[in-house]
């Protein structure tokens, strides 16, 4: 028996030992919070039926997949995991967060490609440490051997991703991107955006702007990737202060460090589908701890 569906939201992604047969009731743990019983009961007709579907919301991103025997033998749900692919550009800090956050756990996710402008960042060399994939875009003089915007669709889809992160990375995302993976990509950016984003605006010439400006708070936001630099909707923010006597540096670390913070809260959220659409098509995030409160 094979059911498509989504139970990202209710089962962590575990491997669920269940004890399946034809007569007896499949049985679906769910975290407390769930506003179901704490196990649901179906047998095999009702989990093929639309109220299974619809109600676990069933979803592309994961597959539930319950073989039973008549032997009653212990069968597994297998939740498929969220496939991440990281863009960076230089060191690659965001991305080793949330790598570390994906092995520890706390991001229900995986990652599954790694793509850069610069094959030689430190990203690059830490995703090859990892053997994760590394894939250079876009094709240009210095980098011959990146692929075009088409082909780098294609091969994110080979590797079924879901979520594209980017963490530092320096160059446009091209529309192509952009339509094929539709509000599906972030970004975080060091400055309280709509202030000191956009064209020009990268690394340490978004702090001297915010310093120069006397700005007295910064912070990283997270938003979604549109075909502008930094105009996509705001998904996340978090403030940390300028101080009187700070240098670019000073305030380059602590914005740094929130940012490490934001974005695995960020992706653990996307991960477990808790970021829902407002009307006028603002992104919130669902509290992991009470599904009645959006941030
Ligand atoms: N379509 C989009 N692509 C990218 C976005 C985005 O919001 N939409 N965000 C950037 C990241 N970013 C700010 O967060 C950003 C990166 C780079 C620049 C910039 O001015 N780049 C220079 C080139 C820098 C270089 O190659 O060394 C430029 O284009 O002249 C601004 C903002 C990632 N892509
Ligand atoms: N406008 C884009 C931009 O400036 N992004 C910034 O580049 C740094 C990358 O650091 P990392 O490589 O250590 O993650 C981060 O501070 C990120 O916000």
């Amino acid at each position: 028996m094979e059911a498509q569906c989504s139970l990202s939201r209710f089962c962590p992604n575990l491997s669920i030992p269940l004890v399946l047969s034809p007569k007896h009731p499949i049985l679906l743990k769910f975290p407390s919070y769930s506003s179901r019983p704490s196990f649901v009961r179906t047998n095999h007709s009702t989990s093929n039926s639309v109220w299974f579907k619809e109600n676990i919301a069933c979803r592309k991103n994961c597959q539930v997949v319950a073989s039973s025997s008549l032997e009653g033998d212990v069968s597994r749900i297998v939740i498929r995991k969220k496939k991440l692919a990281v863009f960076v550009s230089g060191g690659g800090s965001n991305f080793r967060s949330i790598h570390e956050a994906s092995v520890e756990g706390s991001i229900h996710g995986e990652i599954g490609v790694v793509v850069t402008n610069k094959s030689g960042c430190g990203g690059a060399e830490y995703a090859r440490s990892k053997n994760i994939p590394v894939i250079l875009f876009p094709k240009t003089k210095d980098e011959p051997h990146g692929l075009s915007a088409s082909d780098l669709v294609a091969t994110l889809r080979s590797f079924e991703i879901d979520f594209i992160l980017l963490a530092g990375y320096l160059k446009l995302i091209p529309l192509e991107l952009i339509q094929a993976y539709s509000k599906s990509i972030i970004n975080i950016h060091p400055s309280l955006l709509p202030s000191f984003g956009g064209k020009g605006y990268y690394g340490m010439k978004v702090h001297k702007a915010v310093i120069a400006s006397g700005a007295r708070f910064s912070g990283p936001t997270i938003h979604l990737v549109d075909e502008h630099f930094d105009t996509g909707k705001i998904l996340a923010q978090r403030v940390v202060p300028v101080l009187a006597n700070d240098a670019a540096e000073d305030l380059a670390a602590r914005v740094l460090k929130e940012e490490h913070h934001l974005y695995v809260e960020v992706v653990a959220a996307l991960c477990d589908d808790r970021i829902v659409w407002r009307e006028d098509g603002v992104p919130l995030i669902q509290s992991k701890d009470n599904p009645d409160e959006f941030y």
